[in-house]
């Protein structure tokens, strides 16, 4: 079965998650029986390190969140990059490496769209499909593909995305930034609960077998001076830094969030971001637009949005 909007999937895992979208996650959580101080600093911490933001967010991202702050979460041995690897070589698909730039609606020829992209040496290319799935998000400042020739407009969703930074400090931190006097009493995670606070969150990682090493990764908001690092540590050996558009911003609560349709055969995952960022969040929209795909294609319309019922459950029902 499969949905075409995302609210539809959401409420179909669960009719309660439709509420917890509408309200934030403070709201959900202050109905649910959760007092202040565990939303303030428990819920708070698990926000900033997840996703940077606050408890005003939707209670649906701030539930997801909160599944990630969890024990018993576990990663791939060797790298999670492996999950689209092998989804690759599983699936026997050819790869282009390539930047696409446009996907254009042909109105006379056999195929239903033009994939026009730049290849791994920068020459436009041209490739026509029956099936078309779009797998980034298409908000500004993180793609730009033209949807061309479309009777009604495909444009970027007006959603912002958050800019985190990750930086990764081999070293000694010093305990007194963190409050506390001795390298032993400092915890190998810190989340914290304060928005006027540089860091989001800390940890010291393991590396992708799950061998303990001396790097430390902290999230901010914004990127960390030079100065900035010299408190947190009292030595270092190597510093490296990202800065990405990592997940929507989820100021808004109850906003139209974008369908997994964009035309016939032109599909959107990403939509699923705006409900909630998460690798797991992105399997879950994956398999339901593939599902979509063949469910359109091979005409079983019955196993679209609507939950099929079995006649032979229906014949207690009587006419009114
Ligand atoms: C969707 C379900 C049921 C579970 C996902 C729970 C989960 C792992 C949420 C976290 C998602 C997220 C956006 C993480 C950002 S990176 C934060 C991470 N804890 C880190 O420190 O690198």
């Amino acid at each position: 079965h499969a949905y075409t909007t995302v609210p539809d999937l959401i409420g179909a895992m669960d009719p309660s998650f439709i509420s917890y979208m509408k309200n934030s996650i403070k709201f959900v959580m202050k109905t649910s029986g959760f007092g202040d101080t565990f939303i303030d600093e428990m819920v708070m911490g698990a926000l900033r390190t997840n996703y940077g933001q606050n408890t005003d967010i939707p209670g649906f991202v701030g539930a997801v969140s909160i599944a990630g702050v969890q024990p018993g979460l576990w990663a791939v041995k060797g790298g999670n990059k492996q999950v689209p690897e092998k989804l690759v070589s599983e699936a026997q698909v050819q790869v282009i490496q390539g930047t696409v730039v446009s996907v254009q609606l042909l109105q006379y020829q056999g195929k239903n769209y033009r994939v026009g992209f730049f290849d791994a040496e920068k020459k436009e290319q041209f490739k026509d499909y029956d099936i078309v799935i779009v797998a980034t998000p298409l908000h500004d400042e993180v793609s730009e593909i033209d949807f061309e020739d479309f009777p009604s407009s495909i444009e970027n969703f007006p959603q912002q995305f958050h800019k985190v930074t990750a930086t990764f400090v081999e070293g000694v931190p010093d305990p007194k930034y963190f409050g506390v006097d001795n390298a032993d009493d400092l915890p190998n995670s810190i989340l914290t609960c304060n928005d006027s606070i540089l860091v989001n969150s800390q940890d010291k990682k393991a590396d992708v077998f799950g061998n303990p090493t001396d790097v430390y990764k902290f999230f901010s908001n914004t990127p960390p001076s030079e100065d900035d690092v010299k408190q947190m540590f009292t030595s270092k050996k190597d510093i490296r830094m990202a800065t990405f558009m990592a997940y929507p911003e989820y100021s808004t609560v109850g906003e139209d969030l974008p369908p997994f349709v964009l035309h016939d055969q032109l599909y959107y995952v990403n939509g699923i971001e705006l409900a909630a960022s998460a690798m797991e969040m992105s399997s879950i929209a994956g398999k339901n637009v593939a599902l979509l795909a063949y469910n359109h294609w091979h005409g079983n319309l019955e196993k679209i949005d609507e939950p099929y019922l079995d006649p032979a459950l229906e014949k207690d029902k009587t006419e009114l």
